[in-house]
């Protein structure tokens, strides 16, 4: 079980915490939507999170062990994948070698320089690739596919590198409906099917469409938390 206690997020700028007392749990299998108005702290909460930002206070524990120690550091930098907007794949390498090759915090420095890789290794990035639905596209160099396949392909790395939790912050900003609505079910499936934890920043009709929870925030602080319903209308009212 993954526990956030009191996180609390300063900037400089501001002098009250711009992340006030946040308190969570997440677990398995659960997919996030996390909704709030601009300013409201969802890119800085996924950011601390990811641990990407300093924590100004409170515990985050993932089965019992201290994430903010220096061992459960490296349990994020291996379990935790962070997906962008736009993710950051090499256009002119196949979809195939960005899901073997990875992300240079996940990848050892000789794949990274020598882009080689071992059979079983391919074997076992082709399955996921084929699983996400994208075996046609997996010679293609990631340049010629759409918003959509890129979103699906950082997510094959993301699994293929062993993540168990995906912190996507707006993965389907500027993906025409379709492909958004696949990538998104294409979450919810790894959700259901493999346990895999996730939380996306998201448009609420979207989010209660495909998560099993909703986590809105205002101002920094949880003013939502409702799990396999919609909101209603005094909820939405406070975000
Ligand atoms: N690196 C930073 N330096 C200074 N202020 C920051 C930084 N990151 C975030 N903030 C401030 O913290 C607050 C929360 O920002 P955040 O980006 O998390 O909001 P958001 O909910 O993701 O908004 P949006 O939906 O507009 O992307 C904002 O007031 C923002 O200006």
């Amino acid at each position: 079980m993954i526990k956030v206690d009191r996180l609390i997020k300063k900037i400089v700028t501001e002098p009250k915490p711009v992340l006030k007392d946040i308190s969570f749990q997440m677990e398995p299998g659960e997919m996030i939507g996390l909704i709030g108005g601009s300013g409201s702290g969802k890119s800085l909460l996924l950011s601390c999170l990811a641990l990407r930002q300093k924590w100004d206070g409170g515990r985050f524990l993932i089965d019992g062990e201290d994430v903010l120690k220096a061992g459960g550091r490296r349990r994020i930098r291996r379990e935790w994948a962070y997906l962008e907007q736009n993710p950051e794949l090499n256009r002119n390498r196949t979809a195939l070698k960005n899901v073997l090759v990875g992300q240079s915090s996940q990848t050892p420095l000789w794949r990274m320089i020598t882009g080689m890789v071992r059979s079983d290794d391919y074997m076992g990035a082709m399955d996921t690739i084929e699983h996400l639905g994208l075996l046609d596209k997996a010679k293609r160099k990631t340049g010629e596919l759409s918003g959509g396949e890129k979103q699906r392909i950082a997510i094959a790395r993301a699994l293929v590198h062993g993540a168990k939790v995906i912190l996507a912050d707006e993965p389907v900003m500027g993906l025409d409906p379709k492909s958004a609505e696949h990538v998104l079910q294409t979450l919810r499936s790894l959700c259901e099917e493999e346990r895999l934890t996730v939380i996306a920043v998201i448009p609420l009709e979207l989010a209660e469409k495909y998560c099993t929870r909703i986590l809105g925030l205002a101002g920094g602080e949880i003013a939502v938390d409702v799990t396999g319903r919609r909101l209603t209308h005094g909820e939405k009212s406070r975000l």
